[in-house]
C-alpha cells in the first residue's frame, strides 16, 4: 500500500483563542495531504486532467476523531494512504502523529470525476484507471 508522510508545523493562524488548533484547519491540511499523495504517487493534477481526462477528486463523506490537541509551534506528522478503491470511489485515511502518539484520525470518501459527456457543465464519476489502482493498493 502506497503511504505518504509529511511534517507540518502548526502556525499561530491555525489556532483559536484557547491556543489549540481550530478543527477546520485539520480538514484543509488533510486536503493538502490527499493532493500530495496523488502528486507523490506520480499523478499530479495536470496528469489527472491531461493524461486521464479527469477533473478532480471531490469529497462525498468525511469525518475525524481527535485524541490529542496541538498548538502553535508544534510539529505533527500526517500519514496518508488510500485504504480501498471501489469503481470510482475510494477511502482515504489520515493518521496524525505527535511524536509516537496517534493524535487524530481522518476519514474521507472521494470520487474520481470527469465531465459528464451528456452535460459537460456537470461532473460524472469515472472508473479508476488500473495503473492508479496498482500504484495505490499494490494490486
Ligand atoms: C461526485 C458526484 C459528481 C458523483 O456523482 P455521479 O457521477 O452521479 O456518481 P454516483 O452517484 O454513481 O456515485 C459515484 C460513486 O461515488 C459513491 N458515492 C456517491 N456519493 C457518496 C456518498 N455521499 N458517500 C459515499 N459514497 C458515495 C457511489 O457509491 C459510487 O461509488 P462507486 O461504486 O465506487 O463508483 C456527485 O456525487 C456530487 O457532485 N457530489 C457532491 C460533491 C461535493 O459537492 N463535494 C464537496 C465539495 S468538492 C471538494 O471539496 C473538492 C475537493 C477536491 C477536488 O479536486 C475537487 C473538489
Amino acid at each position: 500500500m502506497f503511504v505518504n508522510r509529511r511534517d507540518v508545523q502548526i502556525q499561530w493562524g491555525d489556532c483559536d483563542p484557547a491556543n489549540i488548533v481550530y478543527y477546520p484547519r485539520y480538514f484543509a491540511m488533510f486536503d493538502d495531504s490527499t493532493s500530495t499523495l496523488f502528486e507523490v504517487a506520480g499523478f499530479s493534477k495536470q496528469d489527472l486532467v491531461r493524461k486521464y481526462g479527469l477533473v478532480g477528486i471531490p469529497m462525498v463523506d468525511t469525518r475525524s476523531k481527535f485524541y490529542i490537541p496541538s498548538t502553535y509551534g508544534d510539529w505533527i506528522t500526517i500519514e496518508t494512504k488510500i485504504e480501498s478503491i471501489k469503481r470510482s470511489s475510494f477511502e482515504v485515511k489520515h493518521n496524525v502523529y505527535k511524536g509516537e502518539a496517534l493524535a487524530i484520525e481522518g476519514f474521507e470518501t472521494r470520487v474520481l470525476v470527469g465531465r459528464d459527456p451528456v452535460n459537460p457543465d456537470k461532473l460524472k464519476s469515472a472508473p479508476f484507471p488500473a495503473e492508479m489502482v496498482a500504484k495505490f493498493t499494490g494490486n
